[in-house]
């Protein structure tokens, strides 16, 4: 596995190159380490639970680009596929049979979605599924939660999580207060936070987007009654729910946050996962507010790459992997043995922490906790995960760069991998 200590020669040098081509050397925020020190690790090769670097380290991943990788990485089956389709060509910018197939894949899945549109991010997903909130209702205004991540559109970047969280950012500069004037937040897990907001903007809310699960302020479930809560409150004031399962979607449960939690939003947004590792998003629900979209209604909302087979292909393959029998079973069995390891492990060598794990999605904060919030989740030790992210890299095991992330697994993650992994936990934070 990895040499110690980790030598990165070239991932350095190609890195320092970036730096001069393209804003912090990204393209996008999260893969820098601004919060936790060093320089980002440079890769060209991806396989199952594996991630090699270009200076020949090996290590296990647990970011798995993201959230997309949940067959594990470049699946033989996703690959061939992918070969495939590629004969054919990239993209038609016409419609294509496997549209079809994977929209008859999301709506037989996903209990809300009646009618799917497809995109090419999360951030599209986000950013339309808030227009189309807004056309239907009539109304302007929606609740967010603090901490939560809903892509970068401009009516989105208020108290956002992710990478702005990461890098403690203020609201982004280049973003109209008007745009934003009408994005209104409350803490995660606070329904009396919600119903006040509903109460001081009678009739003007079109309704509420919320991570089911929360990721993108570290991993944090909805306290029991929330979800049904905001269901009702939504009803109440004639708004929308919209559950954002970007991340949650065939991850949470093939039926995404609102299968596992039997809540049914109005509207859903849909990413990673779907897309196999090509680019997609999707946005669905109820057929009467779909109709609106456009060219069947006035809702305006388009894509070149819309569709394109590839990505078609990808999530197809990808969701019947997931279909097969005991798939999520596995997830929950080997992720829990991760997360309740490492608390053990934290237990024992002294440190407070606190954390979990649904599905393949997992976190852990250094603080006793509990963490129902963004505000929680900040007091987490943060100079601690910095050091505990670096000892577990050096260790061969790559952890997302920000305590502000979800980890996540994948059906190709092995006991063993568990075990190298914990094994690492265990020297690193008896070290901390
Ligand atoms: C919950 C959620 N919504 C939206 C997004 C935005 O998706 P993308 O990065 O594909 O634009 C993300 C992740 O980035 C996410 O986790
Ligand atoms: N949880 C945050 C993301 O998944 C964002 C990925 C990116 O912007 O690169």
């Amino acid at each position: 596995m990895v040499t110690t200590p980790l030598k990165t020669t070239k991932s350095e040098e190609i890195f320092t190159a970036a730096q001069k081509l393209m804003p912090g050397g990204v393209s996008s925020p999260v893969r820098a380490f601004k919060s936790v020190g060093g320089q980002p690790i440079v890769f060209d090769r991806v396989l199952g639970s594996h991630i090699w670097d270009v200076d020949g380290n090996k290590y296990i991943d647990y970011v798995g680009t993201w959230g997309p990788a949940i067959c594990g990485h470049a699946h033989p089956e996703v690959i061939s596929a992918l070969k495939n389709a590629l004969e054919n060509g990239t993209s038609f910018g016409a419609p294509c049979v496997w549209e079809n197939v994977l929209a008859e894949m999301v709506i037989e899945a996903v209990p809300s979605i009646e009618m799917v549109r497809f995109v090419n991010s999360g951030t599209e997903a986000c950013m339309s599924v808030l227009r189309l909130m807004r056309a239907f209702t009539g109304r302007d205004k929606i609740i967010k939660f603090e901490g939560c991540y809903h892509g970068h559109a401009d009516m989105f970047l208020v108290k956002a999580g992710s990478g702005v969280a990461t890098l403690g950012l203020p609201d982004s500069p280049g973003v109209p207060k008007n745009v934003t004037e009408n994005t209104l937040t409350a803490p995660y897990n606070d329904l009396e936070a919600v119903k006040k907001l509903f109460a001081e903007n009678p009739g003007e809310i079109s309704g509420i987007i919320l991570e089911p699960v929360v990721g993108n302020s570290g991993f944090i479930t909805p306290d029991f009654g929330f979800l049904e809560g905001l269901r009702l409150l939504t009803q109440e004031n004639n708004a929308l729910l919209v559950f954002d399962e970007v991340m949650t979607g065939f991850r949470i449960a093939y039926g995404g946050a609102q299968e596992r939690f039997g809540v049914t939003p109005d509207l859903t947004t849909l990413g990673k996962v779907i897309g196999g590792g090509l680019p997609v998003g999707a946005y669905g629900g109820r057929r009467d507010i779909m109709a609106l979209v456009a060219p069947s209604g006035p809702m305006y909302q388009a894509g070149t790459l819309s569709g394109n087979p590839l990505a078609m292909t990808a999530g197809i393959k990808t969701l019947e992997l997931l279909q097969k029998p005991g798939t999520y079973e596995y997830l929950d069995t080997i992720t829990k043995r991760l997360s309740d390891g490492l608390l053990q492990i934290a237990q024992e060598t002294g440190h407070e922490a606190c954390g979990g794990q649904i599905s393949g999605m997992f976190g852990l904060f250094f603080t006793s906790g509990p963490v129902h919030n963004y505000e929680d989740a900040k007091k987490s030790d943060l100079t601690k995960f910095s050091r505990f992210h670096r000892g577990m890299l050096e260790q061969g095991i790559y952890l997302a760069p920000s305590q502000f992330e979800a980890g996540f697994t994948s059906l190709a993650h092995t006991d063993d991998d568990i075990d190298k992994t914990l094994a690492a936990a265990k020297d690193v934070m008896s070290n901390l």
